[in-house]
């Protein structure tokens, strides 16, 4: 059985990484969505489709399970998202997702979801990870370890602090527009 979990992992981290563990423990085969694949270099969506695929590729070889991550980009119109995801992706049997826009629109479309429970969210989230990435608090802590490692290989902590620099003096063009 193979199944699909679509995120925009800006960065990839340990709630994700758990997720992963779980869903490795039902199916054979997972697809990664890398979504907002176009986005990339703003403070929301700093890292690119191919520096995502890094991240996850380096940290899932800590399960049993055979992943292919596929980038995924946003459209204007949800009501064909998901043959949109379909048209890019292996096929797959069971979507995995905690957004609720992602599992309306699987549902909607016949596809079986199942969601799971938020780890740590507290500090496991996106956002709180790139404040501090920001703010230079600690976050490698929060991360499996091989994406710290490809966030210093690309200079990723200068990155998302110049740009989120830029995106205060209104140059942002993505900011708050992210249609999930
Ligand atoms: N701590 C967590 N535990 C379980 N699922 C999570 C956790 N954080 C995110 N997810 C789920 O993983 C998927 C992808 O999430 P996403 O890449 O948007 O991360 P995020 O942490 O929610 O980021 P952001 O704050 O940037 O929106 C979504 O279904 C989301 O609900
Ligand atoms: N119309 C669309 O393009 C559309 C609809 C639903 C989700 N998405 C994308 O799917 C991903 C969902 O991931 P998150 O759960 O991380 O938000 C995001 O990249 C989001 O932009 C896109």
């Amino acid at each position: 059985m193979r199944g699909f979990y679509i995120g925009r992992f800006q960065p990839y981290h340990n709630g994700h990484h758990q997720m992963v563990k779980e869903i490795a423990t039902e199916v054979d085969e997972l697809v990664l969505g890398i979504g907002s694949a176009g986005d990339s270099h703003s403070t929301r969506n700093p890292f690119t489709a191919g520096e995502r695929i890094m991240m996850v590729t380096k940290s899932v070889v800590d399960f049993d399970i055979t992943t292919y991550a596929v980038p995924i980009e946003d459209l204007e119109r949800n009501s064909v998202w998901v043959s949109h995801v379909q048209s890019m992706s292996p096929a797959f049997d069971v979507a995995y997702s905690n957004n609720p826009l992602v599992i309306q629109l699987f549902k909607e479309a016949g596809v079986e979801v199942r969601q799971s429970p938020m780890f740590n969210r507290g500090v496991l989230q996106g956002t709180e990870l790139r404040d501090r990435m920001i703010s230079g608090e600690d976050w490698r802590s929060l991360v499996p370890e091989p994406v710290a490692g490809v966030i210093d290989e690309i200079g990723g902590i200068e990155r998302i602090q110049r740009v989120s620099d830029t995106d205060s003096g209104g140059y942002d063009t993505d900011e708050g527009t992210d249609p999930a």
